[in-house]
């Protein structure tokens, strides 16, 4: 993040706790309004309902803008009053009750909300800023990976070295850790260490402050030699002898996933506008995507256009309560497996266990400081993102499955209806694969496949949804593209496919791939856009494959005889 826009940030941060100060003055004057009222014997029944609200918003929000002290000493006050803010209208009414809270509080509040306001006029404590530490690493930075092998005995480095950069890794090799260290690990995409040497020296990497995916490779495969490399930190493990493609298939894993950094959606929704800006400014910091939520009104139609991996939820709203809302938003089973994480400033771990019963999935407690906010979310995002990928990916390309690609190019031709532009629907089919897998067998065959995952990853664009359709079959949605430019964008990944070298049982060979393509705003219906790619995807097999046939090519209705 650039030193401007983080400055940009701090700024609003500090705007944001200005704006809070003025907020705090005016609800600690309306509790000092009370006190007096109480003082003079003319508490009013709505009183302590309004006392209460004050102390708890107090309470969650002024550790957040640097008030620590201020907000547990309204925690401290909001538990005194709890018990009376429960009582109905009828008792607070009845003069005997209200004569014995009076007893009760006496001079007690009096002198602690007298002490709000000193604590308010303290200066803030140090912000508990988070430094954005820049994890991101652009698709480009990402493919250039070096992978470090660690063994004394650097002939078995070398042949795993050589192994591993046939499947586009490459590799330099290192006798110990500590030689490895010195080298410097700060641009090392990814560790391979033999346990042996990771549990004699692996105490070398605690001391750093970041170190690239690790890797151990065992002789002993049991719960406690796996146990012992976890305790070291160890990110992956496979026993021998190996197997390199699942190895390289690890690496590219941790290395795509730390390369991600940061990364997520999550939607906030929270009735206190500060707050709210607070932790959406502080989340996008470190590059997360938040969509801020201050109508809870609206949460349906945010959900259903953002998509978020999470949602933190504030448990009272005004008229509205996160607990119900959560329980509302399960009501579609799009939403079932959604994380929603309440943010409350409710300590009593019997109300968090009955709002978690209403479909919340966690708690985290107000004030929140911003390293830990930052911490939890990014830790659920993660988790969030790695169930989803389980979910919707397909295990051997890591693409979309059939059902997620096709309702994504759904998504998109409504999208293109809706704002009037084009975009394109492609299907990709390797040519003459039942050969590859005849000559040189079914696991050549996937690696194959893999191999034009990989291309169409690279190559395409972020914004590109890539699926595997089936077999040996692709489908790609090309958003805000026009036939001609995507009919480019594939030769060049037909002309790349087929210089790509595979081996198979010790000879050299090339796969070629053919794609047609549709425009999709010129259909109504999915099923009618991808049908006329697959059209010409056929014409273009029919006319020699290795290319690109579009719908509107004169060849392709010839050739399919329509
Ligand atoms: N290795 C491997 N092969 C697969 C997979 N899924 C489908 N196949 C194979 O892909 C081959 C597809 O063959 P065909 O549909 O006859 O087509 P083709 O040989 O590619 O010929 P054209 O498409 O006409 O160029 C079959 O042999 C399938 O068994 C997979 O996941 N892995």
């Amino acid at each position: 993040m650039s030193d401007n826009k983080n400055s940009e940030v701090a700024r609003k941060l500090e705007l944001l706790k200005l704006r809070f100060k003025e907020k705090a003055t005016q609800d600690i004057a309306l509790l000092e309004d009370v006190v007096d009222r109480f003082n003079s014997g003319r508490l009013r029944a709505d009183d302590i309902s309004t006392v209460y609200h004050s102390l708890h918003r107090l309470a969650g929000s002024a550790g957040t803008f640097g008030y620590g002290a201020l907000g547990e000493e309204a925690r401290s006050l909001e538990n005194l009053i709890k018990p009376l803010a429960a009582m109905g209208e009828d008792q607070l009414n009845d003069t005997l009750v209200v004569e014995r809270i009076r007893a009760r509080l006496d001079q007690v509040l009096i002198a602690r909300v007298a002490r709000l306001s000193q604590l308010l006029s303290l200066e803030a404590a140090a912000a508990d800023r988070v430094q954005p530490v820049e994890t991101r690493v652009t698709r480009e930075q990402a493919d250039d990976t070096e992978i470090l092998i660690v063994d004394p005995d650097l002939d078995w480095a070398r042949g795993l070295a050589r192994n591993l950069e046939s499947h586009g890794l490459s590799a330099d090799v290192f006798s110990s850790l500590k030689a490895a260290i010195e080298h410097g690990l700060d641009k090392v995409s990814g560790l391979v260490v033999r346990d042996s040497l990771m549990l004699g020296e692996g105490h070398l990497l605690h001391s750093l402050p970041v170190r690239p995916p690790l890797i151990s490779i065992g002789a002993e495969d049991s719960f406690d030699a796996r146990y012992r490399l976890a305790e070291r930190g160890v990110d992956g493990f496979l026993s021998e002898p190996l197997d390199i493609p699942v190895l390289a298939d690890y690496l590219e894993r941790l290395i795509m996933e730390r390369a991600e950094g940061a990364a997520g959606r999550v939607m906030i929704v929270d009735d206190d506008p500060e707050l709210l800006e607070h932790y959406g400014l502080v989340l996008e910091e470190s590059g997360l995507e938040v969509r801020r939520v201050n109508n809870p009104a609206i949460i349906l139609s945010v959900l259903s256009e953002f998509r978020p991996d999470i949602v933190l939820m504030d448990v009272q709203m005004g008229a509205h309560s996160g607990p119900n809302l959560a329980r509302m938003l399960r009501y579609d089973p799009e939403w079932l497996g959604l994380p929603i994480i309440f943010l409350s400033s409710e300590e009593d771990r019997e109300f968090q266990v009955d709002a978690l019963a209403e479909g919340g999935d966690d708690f985290l407690t107000k004030p929140i400081s911003d390293s830990l906010l930052l911490r939890a979310v990014t830790v659920r995002c993660y988790r969030a993102r790695q169930l989803d990928k389980l979910v919707s990916r397909d295990s051997l390309t890591g693409l979309l499955k059939h059902s997620v690609i096709k309702s994504e190019v759904g998504k998109e031709l409504a999208r293109c209806q809706r704002l009037g532009q084009q975009s394109v629907v492609a299907m990709l089919d390797l040519d003459h694969f039942k050969q590859v897998n005849d000559c040189y067998g079914h696991r050549t065959g996937d690696l194959v496949i893999k191999g034009l995952a990989h291309l169409l990853r690279h190559r395409l664009r972020k914004s590109d949804v890539i699926g595997r359709y089936g077999g040996e079959e692709f489908m790609v949605a090309l958003p805000d593209c026009s036939v001609e430019q995507a009919r480019v964008v594939f030769q060049s990944v037909c002309d790349l496919m087929s210089r790509i070298s595979f081996t198979g049982g010790n000879k050299e060979f090339h796969v070629t791939l053919s794609v047609g393509i549709a425009p999709l705003e010129d259909y109504v219906s999915v099923d009618d856009a991808i049908e006329a790619a697959d059209k010409a995807l056929y014409s273009r097999k029919l006319s020699g494959r290795n290319g690109v046939t579009a719908t509107s090519d004169e060849s392709q209705s010839g050739k399919v005889g329509n």
